[in-house]
């Protein structure tokens, strides 16, 4: 069996990073910037006032000083005059500063009467003028790869950029197999149950950018199979769920094989998890998930989300881990690396006592995936461990 780390690399070798796409900046968030983008324009584009008030020359500034208010200048509608010596604009947030001008008075710190304003006592010291480009200047970088955010997606408004280039998303299609399953809504048999794998994977897989395909459920028979991999064509990943264990019905690296997956590997010394396949299966990937619900989200966790980000451009890389104190302590693990599902408490983390790999209400109420390395000796409280944000 081979190491967590060594499946993770093997998988690596499996995809590359995807060619771009232009997109409207309007559906941008989320994607994977693929290229530089460089400002177009000098943000802001003028000298601009930071507040309401009026615009002169800072040297005629003190208490009692009277000026005339000859013009005004608004956002969208500057001044072309310029302010001379006893002279002053009325100027609103975001107007051009007016040529002459070297300082905004607030409106609160003058006494205007008619066309004329008196400056108050203990004026405010700021000049309130932002200075052309102290925002970013033309040709300043945004650098990629990056995956766009609310923010980012603001910067680029205002460097003028309507569209911009990104990664394409990489296509996954999905397969659970077995007799016993049937999607949610439908009418399950005695011995049978839902689908759930499938949901909680495409839900996993797209919040890290991907685009998830449900295919129909294959049963446990080798045309059924065979046609479900024939459905997955196109996709950039295949990813089977179950059906990839011992058992006499588990037919999936068999089918697999017959249809030209040359396989990189098959199991990991993991818990849950251990059943993992993968291999190339044409222009696709293909991994092999175990069928337990908390072992494939967990793979998914592990080596599905690696493995987009790497398709994505952002590097391939393990998920980081994050560290945190034990608020209770751990028996000694075994030789498999195991990703214990926690809660992190004020105290710290507390690993969930059943651990069952079936078990998905306990994943639902974890927060954590606390990692315990290959033969990790009993851990007391207040240890420090590492651990994935679930
Ligand atoms: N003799 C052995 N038996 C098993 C071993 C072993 O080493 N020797 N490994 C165990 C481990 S660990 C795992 S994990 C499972 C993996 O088995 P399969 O990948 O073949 O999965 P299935 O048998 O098809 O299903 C297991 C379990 O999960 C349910 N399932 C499957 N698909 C879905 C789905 N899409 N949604 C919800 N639930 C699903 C299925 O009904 C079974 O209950 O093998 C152990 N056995
Ligand atoms: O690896 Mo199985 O995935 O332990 O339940």
């Amino acid at each position: 069996m081979i190491t967590v780390d060594e499946a993770l690399e093997a998988l690596f070798a499996l995809v590359t990073a995807l060619p771009s796409e232009e997109v409207p900046l309007a559906e941008a968030l989320g994607r994977v910037l693929a290229s530089d983008v460089a400002a177009r324009r000098d943000q802001p584009p003028f000298a601009a006032s930071a507040m309401d008030g009026y615009a002169l020359r800072n040297d005629e500034v003190r208490h009692g000083a009277r000026f005339e208010v000859i013009a005004e200048a608004a956002a969208g509608h500057g001044f072309d005059g310029a302010v001379g010596a006893g002279q002053a604009v009325r100027i609103f947030t975001g107007a051009p500063l007016p040529k002459g001008a070297s300082r905004v008075i607030i409106q609160e710190d003058v006494t205007r009467k008619g066309d004329g304003i008196t400056l108050n006592e203990d004026l405010d010291p700021k000049p309130h003028i932002r200075p052309k480009g102290c925002d970013f200047r033309i040709g300043e970088v945004m650098s990629a790869p990056r995956i766009l955010r609310p923010a980012d997606i603001a910067l680029l408004a205002s460097m003028n950029c309507a569209t911009v280039s990104v990664t394409r998303r990489p296509v996954v299609a999905l397969i659970s197999t077995g007799d016993e399953l049937v999607m949610p809504g439908d009418s399950p048999g005695p011995d049978q149950i839902i689908a759930s794998n499938t949901f909680g994977l495409k839900a996993l897989l797209e919040s890290h950018g991907a685009k998830a395909r449900i295919l129909p459920i294959a049963r446990d028979r080798i045309p059924s199979l065979e046609t479900a991999f024939g459905l997955a064509a196109g996709a950039d990943l295949v990813v089977t769920i179950g059906g990839a264990s011992v058992g006499d019905h588990d037919l999936v690296g068999q089918v697999a094989g017959q249809m030209g997956m040359d396989r990189a590997f098959y199991k990991v010394a993991m818990r849950p998890g251990k059943p993992l396949m993968a291999g190339r299966m044409g222009a696709a990937a293909m991994v092999g998930l175990p069928g337990n619900p908390v072992s494939a989200m967990v793979c998914g966790q592990v080596f599905l989300a690696p493995m987009i980000r790497a398709m994505l451009g952002l590097g391939a890389r393990r998920t980081s881990r994050l560290t945190a104190r034990l608020a209770a302590p751990l028996p000694p693990n075994g030789p498999r690396e195991h990703y214990m599902r926690a809660r992190l408490t004020p105290e710290g983390l507390v690993a969930e006592g059943r651990q069952d790999s079936s078990l998905l209400s306990v994943l639902a109420e974890a927060d954590a995936l606390l990692v315990r390395p290959v033969n990790d000796p009993a851990r007391t409280t207040g240890e420090t461990v590492e651990y994935l944000d679930f």
